[in-house]
This record gives C-alpha cells, structure tokens and sequence, in this order.
C-alpha cells in the first residue's frame, strides 16, 4: 500500500512518526512524504530515498493509496476536496477537524468504535478522521460505561495543556515559567524573605507588558485561561461544543447523550485532564461502575479513589508520554446514588492525536 505522510514534522506528526517506528509500521507500507514547503528535499529514511514530494502536486496525491494528514485544516479544506473530485478513491486519515462532522467520515477511536469503523469501510467509507483530544481521552478513559448503557448524561469540565493549543504555545508557556521564576529568584534563595513579597513582585510580572503572551493572549504560567476556540452563538465554546457533537458520533448513538461543560487551558505540557459528573440511568453499585470502566480497553489505567496513587498517578506529570489513560476519583457523589464523579488523564498528543491515525492505517492493512 502507498501511504503519502503530510504534515510528518509537525508537532501532532513527529508523534505520529514516533509510534510509527516504534510499532514498525513503516515495514507494512511504501511510505511517501509530502511537504508543503521543502519539495525536493530529503526525506525521512522510511522514504527509502523518495525526496519530499510537493503536498499540493494532485497528481502526486492521486498516486496514493491512502493518505495520513498532520498538516492542519487549512490543508484539508484546500486540497481534500479538489482530491476527491479529481477522481481520487484513496483513504484520507486525517488529525484536522475539518471533517469530523462530514456525512460520509467517521471519528476514528478504535477501541471504543471498531464496530462503525468496519461497518463504513464494508459500505465503502474512505475518510476517516481523528477526535477532538479531549473527547478521545474521555472516551478511552469511560468508553466502558458509555458502551454499558449507563450514561444519562455527563458535565464535563477540563484541564487541557498547552500542546493542544501547539508547539508554540508549550514554548510560549515555558518561557513564562522561566521569567516568573526570575522575578523573585533572589527573594527565593533568602529563606526569610517575605512570602507576601514574593507574591506581589510575582503578579505584577505576571501582569506585566514583558510576560510572552504572542500565542496564548494571556499569561497561562501562575494562572489559567477559561476559553479554547471560538466563541460560538449560544454562549459555548467550539471546543465545549465539540463534546457533544462528537462523542455522540463516535459511540454511533440513536439517542443523543447530553455532554456539556466548561473547557478550560491550564499549565500542563501535553496531558489533557477531566473532570467529570455522569448521571447514570440508575442506581448501580460502585464495584459494578469500575468494572464497566476497566473493562473498557487496555489502555484504562484505574486509579483507586484513595488520596495517595491519586497525587501520585492520576496527573499529567505522571501519564505523559505514555498510552496509559487514567481513570479515578471514581465515587458517589453526594447529588444522589445516580451521579459518579471521575477523573480521566490522558495525553493529548497519543490517544488525542497520532494514535488512532496510526490505527486506521493498521486496520486497513488488516494487521
Ligand atoms: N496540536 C494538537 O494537540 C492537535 C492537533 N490536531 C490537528 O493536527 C494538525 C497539526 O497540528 P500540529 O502538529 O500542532 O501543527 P504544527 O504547526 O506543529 O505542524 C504543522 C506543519 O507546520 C509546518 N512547519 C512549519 N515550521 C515548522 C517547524 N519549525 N517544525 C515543524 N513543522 C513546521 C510543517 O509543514 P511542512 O513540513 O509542510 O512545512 C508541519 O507539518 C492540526 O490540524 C490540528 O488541528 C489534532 C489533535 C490535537
Ligand atoms: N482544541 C484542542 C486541540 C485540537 O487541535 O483540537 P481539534 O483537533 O478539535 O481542533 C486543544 O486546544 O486542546
């Protein structure tokens, strides 16, 4: 199978490439790398000395098998449809949102969706398209209670890192760490320095017109922002309103299932966090709900509702870089015996991004 890579280098795609070396990936297909700005150069060695073949050149497209995207949706809106109606049969995976919501697209998040997944490839489905991050890790994290039938509805309040928002944003917010720490290093080193102190010079260079904020448009390091994505009409955000929409599509519901919340960017590197409420349709004994959760899929890594592994295993700090998704602060909450409190950590740039595009490929290769 011919398999063009675009957007390869890009931060979502050097992940991609990662597990894609990783699980050995590469030794399945011909890889073809597609740039949008270097055409000729050299290409990663899976490329087996192909140079970088131009992302916009429909006729290089048009000779692939499938394609895997990382490049962004400005890309996908520009070419996708100019692909397909020069003619192109191909399989187009894609990490865009452009679309996800499309008629004839699945959201692919195999463990969860295998099913939809082999139903619209056996109807003949050629495009399939990577969930919202967060949405893909609330899903792995309780795809097992959804899949249940317990969920009435969920309240869904996050914790998103800066990787989300893109490479520039995780330096961005490093470079505020760095000047926030700067600004009070000396009244730190003094161990009789005044915390008050400390505080006050802190927020003001917090504060201040010097803090880095060209990406976030706010200091994120010492705070948060309350707000991803676009202000939509009724008051949501694009990234609250993608909650809804998309795990419904994904799990292929007749009956829509109420997903709402506040989506909010913290200071974590590439861990998306969640806070969760579930309103069950009943009553069900707690032992039962965790063994709905851990039964989910492999990758569920349940956290005992018990404050030592919670500081210590449910945290970004603890799952990044891993495909672990940590599931705990799994108990009754005091609403009434229907409503569940959970915690779900995952890391965004894995199951959120690179993981399911590389999935799909496997699926269509059946290996
Ligand atoms: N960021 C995220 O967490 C998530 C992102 N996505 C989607 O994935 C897509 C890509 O996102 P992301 O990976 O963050 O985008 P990046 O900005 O990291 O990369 C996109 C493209 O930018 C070009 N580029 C220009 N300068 C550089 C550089 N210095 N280093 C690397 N690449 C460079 C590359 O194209 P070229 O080689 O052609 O020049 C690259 O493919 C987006 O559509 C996004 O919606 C989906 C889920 C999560
Ligand atoms: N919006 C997500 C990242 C992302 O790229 O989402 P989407 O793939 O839905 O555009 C975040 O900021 O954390």
């Amino acid at each position: 199978m011919k398999v063009g890579l675009i957007g390869w280098r890009g931060m979502v795609g050097s992940v991609l490439m990662q597990r894609m070396r990783e699980e050995k990936d590469f030794d399945l297909i011909d890889a073809v790398f597609f740039t949008t700005s270097n055409a000729g150069g050299e290409a990663p060695a899976e490329g087996r000395g192909v140079r970088l073949k131009d992302a916009h050149d429909l006729n290089e497209l048009k000779a692939m098998d499938a394609i895997i995207s990382c490049q962004g949706g400005d890309y996908t809106t520009e070419i996708f449809p100019r692909l397909r109606a020069a003619g192109w049969q191909g399989y187009w995976i894609d990490a865009a949102s452009t679309l996800r919501m499309e008629k004839d697209a699945v959201i692919i998040l195999d463990p969860v969706n295998l099913d939809l997944i082999k139903s619209s490839l056996a109807s003949g489905g050629k495009n399939f398209i990577g969930g919202n991050c967060t949405n893909s890790i609330l899903l792995m994290g309780l795809g097992g209670l959804f899949h249940a039938g317990l969920v009435e509805w969920v309240s869904s309040m996050t914790y998103q890192a800066a990787s989300g928002a893109g490479a520039q944003n995780m330096r961005e917010l490093l470079n505020q760490m760095g000047m926030a720490y700067a600004s009070v290093a000396d009244l730190l080193a003094d161990p009789k320095s005044a915390i008050l102190e400390i505080d006050r010079r802190l927020a003001d260079k917090l504060r201040s017109a010097e803090m880095p904020t060209e990406n976030f448009g706010a200091p994120l390091a010492g705070s948060l922002i309350p707000w991803i994505d676009k202000q939509l009409d009724n008051g949501q955000s694009k990234e609250e309103w993608k909650g809804q929409a998309e795990v419904n599509k994904i799990l292929g519901t007749t009956q829509r299932i109420p997903v709402d919340g506040l989506c909010v960017r913290i200071g974590a590197m590439r861990c998306h966090s969640l806070a969760l409420t579930l309103k069950l349709k009943k009553d069900v004994p707690l032992a039962e709900i965790e063994t709905h959760i851990k039964g989910g899929n492999p990758w569920v890594k349940f956290v005992p509702n018990q404050r030592e592994i919670s500081v210590r295993e449910l945290t970004p700090v603890a799952v990044t870089g891993k495909l672990d998704v940590a599931v705990g602060r799994v108990r009754k909450m005091e609403l009434g015996p229907e409503y569940v409190s959970a915690f779900v950590c995952g890391d965004q740039l894995l199951w959120g991004a690179a993981e399911p595009l590389r999935r799909m490929l496997r699926i269509l290769l059946g290996k």
